[in-house]
C-alpha cells in the first residue's frame, strides 16, 4: 500500500498558489504529521489524498488503497444515531454480529475518552466529543487509509494527550495514517513531518 505523489501543487482559481511541487511516498506503519501555518492548504492537500479534489500540478497514485477515511475538523455522523451505534455500524458491516460489535465499540467508545457519551446522540455530542466518535468509527473500520484534520483543535491538553496516543495505536502496518496538525503536542507524536508552505508566488 502506497500514496504516492510527484510534483503535487495547487490552486483555487482566483486565488494564489498554495504549496508547489511537493512530492512523497506515503507507506503504512508510519505516523505523517502535515504542518505549516494556517491556510497553507493542510486540509486541501489531505482532499488530494482522499481522491475527492484534483491538483492543479502534479500526480498523487494511490498503490493498494481501495479504502480512504477522512476525519474531518467538522465531524460527521447520523444526528439521530447513538455514538456507540456509529462506531458499531462498520463492525457490523465488517461480518460482527450485534453481540461481538457492541463490546468492541464500547471499549473503543472508552479508548477515546467517550465511555460516559456512549448513549448519547450524536447531534447532542460537543464538537470536540463528535470529532473523537468519528476517530473511533475510523479505528473500528477497515480503511487502508485514514486522513485526519485537526484533531486536537476543539480538546484541553489531557485530552489532546489521550487522543496522541490513541491516534499512535491506530498506526499499523495494515493501513497509512496522515495527521494534519497545528499541535506542537501531536506534532512531537508523528514519525515524519511534510512540511506544507506556501509557495512563492
Ligand atoms: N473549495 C475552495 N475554494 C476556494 N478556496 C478554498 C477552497 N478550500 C480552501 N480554500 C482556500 O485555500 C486556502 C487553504 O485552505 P486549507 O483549509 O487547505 O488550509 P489549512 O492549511 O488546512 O488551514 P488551517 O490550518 O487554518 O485549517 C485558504 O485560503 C482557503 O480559504
Amino acid at each position: 500500500m502506497r500514496l504516492v505523489a510527484e510534483g503535487l501543487g495547487h490552486r483555487f482559481p482566483g486565488q494564489p498558489p498554495l504549496f508547489a511541487d511537493l512530492s512523497f511516498d506515503l507507506r503504512p506503519g508510519v505516523l505523517y504529521g502535515l504542518v505549516g501555518p494556517s491556510g497553507s492548504g493542510k486540509s486541501t492537500l489531505l482532499s488530494i489524498l482522499s481522491g475527492g479534489l484534483r491538483p492543479s500540478n502534479g500526480n498523487i497514485e494511490a498503490i493498494g488503497v481501495d479504502r480512504i477515511g477522512w476525519i474531518m475538523q467538522n465531524p460527521v455522523g447520523a444526528p439521530r444515531r447513538t455514538a456507540i451505534d456509529q462506531v458499531a455500524v462498520p463492525l457490523l458491516a465488517r461480518g460482527l454480529l450485534r453481540r461481538e460489535a457492541e463490546p468492541q465499540a464500547r471499549d473503543l467508545l472508552d479508548r477515546f475518552g467517550l465511555a460516559h457519551v456512549a448513549a448519547r446522540e450524536f447531534r447532542r455530542l460537543s464538537g470536540g466529543e463528535a470529532q473523537r466518535m468519528c476517530l473511533a468509527r475510523a479505528a473500528a473500520s477497515d480503511y487502508d487509509a485514514i486522513l485526519i484534520d485537526e484533531p486536537t483543535a476543539q480538546l484541553d491538553r489531557d485530552t489532546a494527550h489521550t487522543i496522541g496516543d490513541v491516534i499512535r495505536e491506530m498506526v499499523s502496518e495494515e493501513r497509512i495514517v496522515v495527521l494534519a496538525t497545528h499541535d506542537e503536542l501531536l506534532r512531537n507524536r508523528c514519525d515524519q513531518i511534510l512540511q506544507v508552505d506556501p509557495a512563492a508566488p
